[in-house]
């Protein structure tokens, strides 16, 4: 049986090999990732991981996996940042608060699909202006939702979260590892 990772995020490959799997091909899938009007972030991230899911293509002997990373602040979805300006207005909204990190995983094997999602709850601490724009100076913001990356310099910033660590990087491993013994791919091995 392979194994297909339908991300293009390097964390997730990361996260992966973390549980000493290597994915056998990385399909990134490319959908529509616009909310829904009035769509809320949890429901809206599973949708996001089970489309993507449905969208990689596989064959009968391939089992797909696939994720979701939304940063919500109340109803509010914060998506990957375009530009430096909406990172800095996404880190100012979150800033001296408390947000939540939804990562949403999916995989999918022939027509069965299984999915969790684990919430997470992040403080961050208030920040001055030498730590927004310094941040933003690196760079590290661009392409990770809510402008912000947990597992880089951004870690300064976040003194408590209540949840998974890994799911706020992009792959809840624990519940990663048991959708895929789910779905039959052998996680364990003895040799
Ligand atoms: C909040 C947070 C997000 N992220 C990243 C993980 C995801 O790569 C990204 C969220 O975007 P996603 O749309 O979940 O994933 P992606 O577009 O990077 O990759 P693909 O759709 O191909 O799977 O944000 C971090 O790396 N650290 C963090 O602390």
């Amino acid at each position: 049986m392979k194994l297909i990772l339908g991300s293009g995020s390097p964390r997730r490959l990361d996260l992966l090999a973390t549980l000493g799997l290597t994915p056998d091909a990385i399909r990134p899938p490319d959908i529509d990732e616009t909310p829904g009007k009035g769509e809320l972030p949890r429901p809206y991230c599973a949708r996001m991981s089970r489309e993507k899911a449905r969208t990689v293509q596989a064959g009968a002997d391939e089992v797909v996996l696939c994720a979701d990373t939304t940063v919500a602040l109340g109803r509010r979805i914060m998506g990957k940042p375009r530009d430096a300006g909406e990172a800095a207005e996404f880190l100012l909204a979150m800033s001296g608060r408390r947000h939540k990190v939804i990562t949403a995983v999916a995989v999918r094997r022939g027509d069965r699909l299984w999915e969790r999602d684990v919430v997470t709850t992040v403080r961050m601490k208030r920040l001055d202006d030498l730590e927004l724009n310094a941040y933003l100076a690196t760079d590290d913001w661009r392409g990770k939702a809510g402008g912000y990356g947990i597992q880089g310099p951004a870690g300064a910033f976040i003194p408590w979260l209540q949840g998974s660590y890994t799911a706020v990087m992009g792959l809840p491993v624990a519940e990663t590892a048991n959708l895929l013994k789910a779905a039959g791919y052998p996680v364990w091995r003895t040799e």
